[in-house]
């Protein structure tokens, strides 16, 4: 299908916001499991201020209406399905494809400097370091150098003779698998010599000891850098938006902890710890509106990116299972049942009529250029709009982002999976019932 037209409405300060998230959270270089799900939800914040799909002209102008909130019914702001319809459709659709996925060869491994990780300190259990994958084990394609776009393709062409001359639409936005060195990871993940595979199914997300002032001071700072005045009104639209988003990945994280939680550690007992989901999570309405918020938020990246997704090689020398890959991954994309529940997963058009997009406009242009041509491989082509011509610019994904963000999508609908099941059960916990955390 040949990608939308649209002139992606108030697309730029879209790209803003994505390239102030890639600035700030940035700073946080982060390793291995962190960097993932940091990386993945600002993948996710440029697949949906950039991707090139954008709404179908029925979809658009279509007020998707936001219901009201009470405790987890209805939908807050900027939202486009309530909790109920998330839950169903999350619980019977999304969750047992992505479940199935993240088995699958193609998705289980994650190219990082995992194996240093336990040195920071953030790992106060013998056995919570990162799994290394011996090299037998991981996908034989995967070590290949990339053989895709040519090194003149990988940088921004906006303003370039390129971008004003090639007025056609290239059908094929996937154009084979591209390597360079992210900016907010603090690996190179272009050194091969320097990275690792990680078996992230041997490495779940979940209670690892690390916790005090150093790991409250890693979230105290994401919130001050990229949200300094919030909630109060002074702060816009798309900062706001950065906010929900960084806490609802907060949420999730919080949500796995809770899940999977050493309980009795002389007995190495794991499991469920509810108190602790009610004190960091359930307690705090906001949070739980901003796990669904970055979960619909992620859906939507990757239903705006599904003409790459669909197209993108899942080759792990493992045919079978390749081919399963390909067929979940449509069905991901285009079930039925997602698009007649939800249709719009997340309206950003909405989102993105902050009043402060001049403002923002001026502040953020720089870290957009520089983060963006640094770090994402843009395919930017004009298109004529009528009376002006505008530029199209499409994501070209490395194969470790759509590994992250698949992931990631996968553990928010763990994360609201497990909210819904457990959420209404759990009322404020007697002391006598909480563990030391
Ligand atoms: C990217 C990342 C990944 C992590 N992965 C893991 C992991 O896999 N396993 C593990 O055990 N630990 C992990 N941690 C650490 C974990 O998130 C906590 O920091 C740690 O458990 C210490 O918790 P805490 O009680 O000090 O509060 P924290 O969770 O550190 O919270 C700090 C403060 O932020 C505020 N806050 C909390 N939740 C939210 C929210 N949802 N929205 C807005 N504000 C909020 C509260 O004021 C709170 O006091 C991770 C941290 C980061 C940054």
């Amino acid at each position: 299908m040949p990608p939308s037209t649209e002139p992606a409405p108030a697309a730029n300060s879209a790209i803003h916001l994505a390239a102030a998230g890639a600035a700030a959270i940035g700073k946080h270089r982060m390793r291995g499991r962190w960097a993932m799900a940091v990386g993945a939800l600002l993948v996710a914040l440029l697949a949906v201020a950039v991707s090139s799909r954008g709404f179908t002209s029925s979809s658009r102008g279509r007020d998707y209406g936001c219901p009201g909130t009470r405790n987890y019914t209805g939908m807050g702001e900027d939202c486009c399905c309530d909790y109920e319809t998330v839950d169903a459709i999350n619980k019977e659709v999304l969750h047992p494809i992505l479940q199935e996925l993240a088995t699958l060869p193609f998705f289980r491994y994650f190219k990082c400097d995992c194996p240093f990780w336990p040195d920071d300190g953030m790992c106060l259990l013998r056995d919570c370091s990162v799994c290394e994958c011996p090299d037998n084990e991981f996908p034989e394609p995967f070590k290949k150098p990339y053989s895709g776009l040519s090194s003149d393709s990988m940088i921004c062409q906006e303003g370039k003779p390129q971008a004003t001359v090639d007025r056609t639409l290239d059908t094929k936005v996937f154009k084979g698998w591209v390597e360079i060195d992210n900016p907010w990871t603090y690996d190179d993940e272009t050194d091969n010599a320097e990275m690792t595979y990680v078996n992230l199914l041997l490495n779940p997300e979940r209670y690892t000891g690390y916790t005090g002032d150093s790991a409250r001071r890693i979230w105290d700072s994401i919130y001050k850098e990229n949200c300094p005045k919030y909630p109060s009104e002074e702060m816009c639209q798309e900062k706001k938006a950065l906010y929900k988003l960084i806490s609802g990945l907060h949420s999730s994280i919080s949500v796995h902890i809770a899940y999977d939680y050493l309980l009795d550690e002389s007995a190495n007992m794991w499991g469920h710890n509810l108190p602790f989901l009610y004190d960091r999570v359930l307690k705090y309405p906001e949070r739980v509106q901003n796990l669904y918020f970055t979960y619909l938020f992620v859906l939507r990246a990757v239903t705006k990116t599904a003409d790459y997704l669909e197209q993108a090689e899942y080759n792990t020398g493992s045919p079978e299972e390749d081919l399963k890959t390909q067929s979940l991954v449509k069905q991901l994309l285009y079930t039925p049942k997602i698009r007649s529940a939800c249709l719009l997963p997340f309206n950003e058009a909405k989102l993105w009529q902050g009043e402060n997009g001049t403002e923002l406009s001026r502040r953020f242009r720089s870290n957009l250029e520089i983060s963006v041509q640094l770090w994402i491989v843009l395919d930017v082509r004009s298109v004529d709009y009528g009376e002006s011509s505008k530029f199209l610019v499409s994501l070209q994904l490395q194969r470790n982002e759509v590994i992250a963000l698949v992931n990631l999508l996968n553990r928010l609908s763990e994360s609201v999976n497990f909210v819904h099941e457990k959420g209404p059960s759990i009322d404020k916990p007697k002391d006598s019932q909480r563990l030391p955390h």
